[in-house]
């Protein structure tokens, strides 16, 4: 957990890649009975324990094994062959072979070419998974060099059980982060009369909001707060990212590829009539169509280089969350030949969902603008295994936990468009940091 809070815009000031661990990766995966809900696993000692989980299932991980550090342009290419490397002559014993088994690396990626925040893909020791009504661990170390490694593959470990509640977080107080809501708001002014200018059709401008508790936060709690709240989502915590993000940016299975852009949204009011009302106004509203026609387009040209073929349905649904509403298209398609899930979610990042249109120009407005490094924020994150099969998710609704645990920088976007009203859009961001703020107690 070493991004500062603060947000210098300056890139960082260290070489873009840091040595590899040297040594081979020994890795084994076992069946498992149920061991109960997968977050209640996670060990109270561990700092950083890692998960990605929706609806129960997915991967939650423990222990450090190998850690990639990146930064910089080419942050994804750069992780992917140390990935790679980490692989290399590596003894994998595997004998669940399900999407997610064998050694898997957990990852997050900073938003911007020039982020101070770094790049990471963390290899844990152990890791749970489940899905489909299987479960399974696996171990995973990296010995040194000149190990015998077929001598010293894991051996079969206690199956693990859940833990007790963890504590909740306690006295969190909430300030502005970068700016305030009314300078936000002026802001999103600003974009509005750029987009007039017709220097961008759209562009995602987001805030931040300081939360501060009076003790170090116990994460555990906080993501099981944002999975019984949020189970359309999938939540996530890697390397101090900590959040329940509703949009898949890419998840790719043998040569199946899915991608879930979400764009258009609407707050709930609470009242189960009046929110369907407000579902079915958002379906038609022609101000969301097309912003949300722009970050579906965005996916789909940036997939179809990789593809055999790609389907998009003709019209988006609503998504229902507990806080808000999304436009949301669900694209597929079959890949071409071996293409790693990371590679597709460099690729898409960053898509118009979270950074404009036409790309270029709207991350530049995005630079001008916020005044902030987003950091990890709307960056991809998620896993990816031995093949490169894995899921990215955006980074949304989330927050970035400082170095002691007591602070985290909460995140939350919106996309601004010709019309856009900016005391509507701040309304929409403030719903947007609902998850988070619950999650913390605030
Ligand atoms: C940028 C965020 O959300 C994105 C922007 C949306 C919009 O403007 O309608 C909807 C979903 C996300 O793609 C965020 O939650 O911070």
């Amino acid at each position: 957990m070493s991004t500062p809070l603060s947000s210098p815009a300056q890139p960082a000031e260290r070489p873009a890649t840091t040595p590899r661990p040297a040594g081979r990766l020994v890795s084994r995966t076992v069946g498992l009975d149920d061991p109960g809900p997968l977050l209640d696993l996670l060990p109270p000692g561990d700092a950083e324990p890692l998960a990605w989980v929706r609806r129960g299932e997915g991967l939650v991980g423990w222990g450090r094994a190998a850690r990639i550090r990146t930064s910089g342009p080419d942050r994804f290419a750069d992780a992917e062959r140390r990935w790679r490397e980490l692989l290399g002559g590596s003894v994998v014993r595997d004998e669940v072979r399900l999407r997610g088994t064998g050694p898997v690396a957990f990852g997050s990626f900073a938003f911007a070419d020039a982020s101070a925040s770094e790049s990471v893909l963390e290899v844990p020791e152990t890791v749970v998974g489940h899905r489909d009504g299987r479960w399974w661990l696996t171990r995973t170390t990296v010995q040194a060099p000149g190990a015998r490694a077929a001598a010293e593959l894991p051996g079969p470990v206690e199956a693990p059980a859940p833990h007790g509640r963890p504590e909740p977080p306690r006295d969190v107080t909430f300030a502005d982060g970068s700016v305030t809501s009314t300078e936000w708001e002026l802001l999103v002014a600003a974009a509005v009369a750029r987009i007039g200018r017709g220097d961008v059709d759209k562009v995602v401008l987001a805030r931040d909001l300081l939360a501060r508790a009076s003790a170090p936060l116990d994460v555990r709690s906080v993501l099981q707060r944002l999975a019984a709240a949020y189970p359309a989502t999938w939540t996530f915590h890697v390397d101090g990212l900590v959040g329940a993000t509703p949009e898949m940016l890419v998840r790719t299975h043998v040569r199946l590829v899915a991608s879930r852009v979400l764009a258009g949204t609407i707050r709930r009011t609470g009242d189960d009539e009046h929110d369907l009302a407000l579902a079915a106004s958002l379906a038609r509203s022609s101000k969301d169509l097309g912003e949300h026609e722009y970050a579906v387009r965005s996916v789909v040209e940036a997939l179809e280089p990789f593809c055999a073929g790609t389907n998009v349905p003709e019209s988006p649904f609503v998504l229902h969350l507990a806080n808000v509403m999304h436009l949301a298209t669900d694209v597929t398609g079959v890949l071409r030949d071996g293409v790693s899930s990371l590679r597709l979610a460099a690729a898409l990042h960053p898509s118009a969902a979270v950074c404009g249109t036409p790309t270029g120009a709207a991350a530049g407005l995005i630079a001008d603008l916020e005044g902030m490094d987003r950091g990890r924020y709307a960056g991809p994150v998620g896993w990816l295994d031995a093949d490169g099969d894995g899921e990215w998710g955006i980074a949304l609704r989330c927050g970035q936990l400082g170095d002691d645990a007591t602070e985290v920088r909460l995140f939350a976007g919106c996309g601004i468009v010709d019309g856009s009203d900016p005391a509507a859009e701040l309304a929409e961001s403030t719903a947007k940091l609902v998850p988070m703020r619950d999650a913390l107690g605030g």
